[in-house]
């Protein structure tokens, strides 16, 4: 059976296929000659299932959606504070080519824009006989699980039209931001431009994105959480050029748009998506692209600004049972512990206050305890053995391991075989 994924996917290409205004990029002539008519669409959740739909193994440069990668790279060879040093994380509501620096800091204004990219690639850590495109590529097959390279014809082509980027790379020289030669970073900037992908590669790189940074088929935790977190900040707030505010009340979602007409889009904890079409807009993103992340964004529910149902109570029911003679209240706890659900269980037990001394806490249907939620628990114990509570916690997972009451006394816990026996 076909998934209806695919099929809606299929939708999509047919649904825009009336739009075709834009140019392919005038400035590099083997862009300008691409096939305009071309369209493909993919996408994949955080369980790694690629659905793509459209010209889907047509290859096309990755362009500007390089960019956020390498940023993940220099971040992670050098530490945040580093990079933040040499670049801004401002949007600058200038072309992704402005020979432009922020006048009062002297830096580039964010990694996305042309000059903070090329001043990215020289912050990747090369050794002898790597260098950072090797780096840039071999991140790109362990993100994409397979292997990725240069096209030739578009780096060559770029490179005889590069002035623009070579005028920014000297203006970075001048003025501190970038060491080295010029010319080299920006060669080597333009490999990594030139490197080929799919939709589908593209739609697995952004589900690793979207996934904390772990590649959800390999496992691999390719990015630490905060270096992806930032990393999707910056896309949100900087992605698409002059046209990011336009972007995030429209789709909604960290994207990066690249000249040869692609875009991938991260929803995180769910989906990665990537479309392609030649045709730019005037802010040099894909205008039938566009139009294709708008259709994903309102059909899927992606916008990130959608207030979306309140988290479920934590609380999944309250039992009052008698163990051993003694009454006891049993809080069932279920799902995610964030702050909205953990907020409502506490308010419940400040409302109703246990009847009996005994209060049991079984944490067996709960997954994950976020950081604000075992704060919040340890002080709520706190107050309960003040009060005279005893508490005991039912926790066969071990999700919240190493539990104290907020002043550090020990939880007693029982086994869910030990509640069973007391309940009888
Ligand atoms: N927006 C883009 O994709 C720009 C990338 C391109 N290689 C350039 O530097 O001009």
């Amino acid at each position: 059976m076909r998934s209806p994924i695919l099929d809606y996917l299929d939708s999509i290409i047919t649904d825009t296929a009336h739009i075709d205004s834009g140019a392919t990029a005038d400035y590099i002539p083997e862009l300008a000659a691409a096939d305009p008519t071309r369209a493909a669409v993919a996408l994949c959740t955080t369980n790694g299932t690629v659905y793509a739909s459209g010209d889907a193994d047509h290859q096309f440069s990755i362009q500007s959606m390089s960019k956020p990668f390498a940023y993940a790279l220099a971040i992670e060879d050098h530490g945040l504070d580093y990079v933040l040093d040499r670049i801004g994380v401002e949007p600058s509501g200038d072309a992704f080519n402005e020979l432009s620096l922020d006048p009062e800091t002297g830096k580039p204004r964010n990694p996305m824009i042309n000059a903070g990219a090329i001043t990215t690639h020289t912050l990747i850590k090369a050794d002898d006989g790597t260098t950072a495109v090797d780096r840039v590529l071999a991140f790109f097959a362990d993100l994409a699980e397979r292997p990725v390279e240069v096209d030739e014809a578009v780096a060559a082509s770029e490179l005889r039209t590069a002035d623009r980027n070579l005028g920014l790379a000297y203006l970075l020289h001048g003025s501190g931001s970038l060491s080295g030669d010029p010319a080299k970073a920006v060669a080597g900037y333009i490999r990594q431009c030139a490197a080929s992908v799919t939709v589908s590669d593209l739609a697995l790189m952004a589900a690793t994105l979207a996934n904390g940074g772990v590649q959800p088929n390999t496992g691999k935790q390719l990015l630490c959480r905060p270096t992806n977190r930032h990393l999707l900040s910056v896309m949100a707030s900087c992605g698409m050029y002059d046209a990011a505010g336009n972007w995030l009340t429209t789709v909604g979602i960290p994207a990066k748009s690249g000249v040869a007409g692609g875009i991938i889009g991260v929803l995180p904890g769910q989906v990665g998506v990537a479309v392609f079409s030649p045709r730019l807009d005037a802010h040099g993103n894909s205008a039938r692209g566009v139009a294709m992340m708008e259709l994903l964004s309102e059909d899927l529910g992606l916008h990130l600004m959608e207030a979306s149902r309140p988290s479920r109570s934590s609380l999944w029911e309250t039992q009052i049972v008698s163990l051993d003679g003694t009454e006891a209240t049993i809080y069932v706890l279920q799902g995610d512990l964030v702050l909205s659900s953990i907020e409502s269980l506490v308010h419940e037990i400040l409302t109703h206050p246990p009847r009996t001394d005994l209060v049991v806490f079984d944490m067996s249907r709960v997954d994950e305890v976020l950081p604000v939620a075992k704060r919040t628990s340890s002080e709520t114990a706190t107050k309960l053995i003040d009060e005279g509570y005893r508490i005991v916690i039912v926790d066969p997972e071990g999700t919240i391991e190493d539990f104290t009451d907020s002043r550090g006394r020990a939880v007693e816990r029982w086994t869910p075989e030990q509640l069973s026996k007391a309940v009888g």
